[in-house]
């Protein structure tokens, strides 16, 4: 907004997980602190930024589905995993499916970002629907431990109920950010991104993607 920012970043983020496990209604929290409740199904990026501890981000966010099976070797040419600095993995406490998806999601990033020679990957796993307690089908112990075994951050929320939960998942995700940039960069450039983002926009999520 004003021209004090001291520092602007971007932060290239994927949110990932099987279906109706809450990939748009954690985003869309994040970004309007609303949750609507039906989002369709829709492949979108989008662009927000927040001034953080004196910091403006820009926060790009591509939400896409991650449901179908993905052929080993895929990864060194898939341009969201490579455009991504950092991923949210979402699993639905209700769901064991989705909660069993999310070790395949961190072998694969973790196999794409080693071939770009990337030395830290942050990856945040998110069980959303807390709210459901009722219908929960995995313990918050099991995504801790989870978390643990593959060096990813945990957060337990509900989009439907809670804003600073969403909004801690995101902060969390750009502080580790901060600390892997002192390390390494990755090597894509702004014309790789806005191409991917333009063909993003111009598409539908399909189930062949
Ligand atoms: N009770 C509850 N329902 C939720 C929560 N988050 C999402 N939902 C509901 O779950 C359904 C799926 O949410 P989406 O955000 O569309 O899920 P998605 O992962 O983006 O789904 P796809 O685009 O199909 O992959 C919708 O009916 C949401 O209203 C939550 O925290 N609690």
């Amino acid at each position: 907004m004003s021209g004090t920012a001291s520092l602007q970043k971007d932060a290239n983020i994927v949110v990932l997980g099987t279906d109706s496990v809450g990939k748009s209604a954690l985003t869309v929290r994040f970004l309007t602190r609303r949750f609507i409740g039906e989002y369709g199904h829709i492949e979108s990026i989008y662009s927000h930024n927040v001034m953080l501890d004196g910091r403006e981000i820009v926060f790009n966010i591509w939400d896409f589905p991650f449901s179908q099976e993905l052929p080993s070797g895929t990864y060194t040419k898939d341009k969201r995993i490579q455009w991504a600095d950092g991923f949210i993995l979402v699993y639905s406490i209700c769901d064991r499916a989705s909660f069993n998806g999310i070790v395949r999601q961190v072998q694969y990033i973790k196999a794409a970002k080693d071939f770009i020679d990337m030395e830290k990957v942050p990856i945040v796993i998110v069980g959303n629907k807390r709210d459901l307690h009722h219908q929960r089908a995995v313990s918050s112990e099991e995504g801790q431990l989870m978390a643990l075994a593959t060096g990813c951050q945990f957060h337990e929320v509900s989009a439907a109920e809670n804003y600073h939960s969403i909004l801690m998942v995101f902060h969390g995700l750009v502080d580790r950010l901060q600390e892997g940039r002192s390390v390494t960069r990755r090597p894509t450039g702004i014309k790789s991104i806005v191409k991917s983002m333009s063909a993003v926009f111009s598409r539908r999520r399909t189930d062949s993607v």
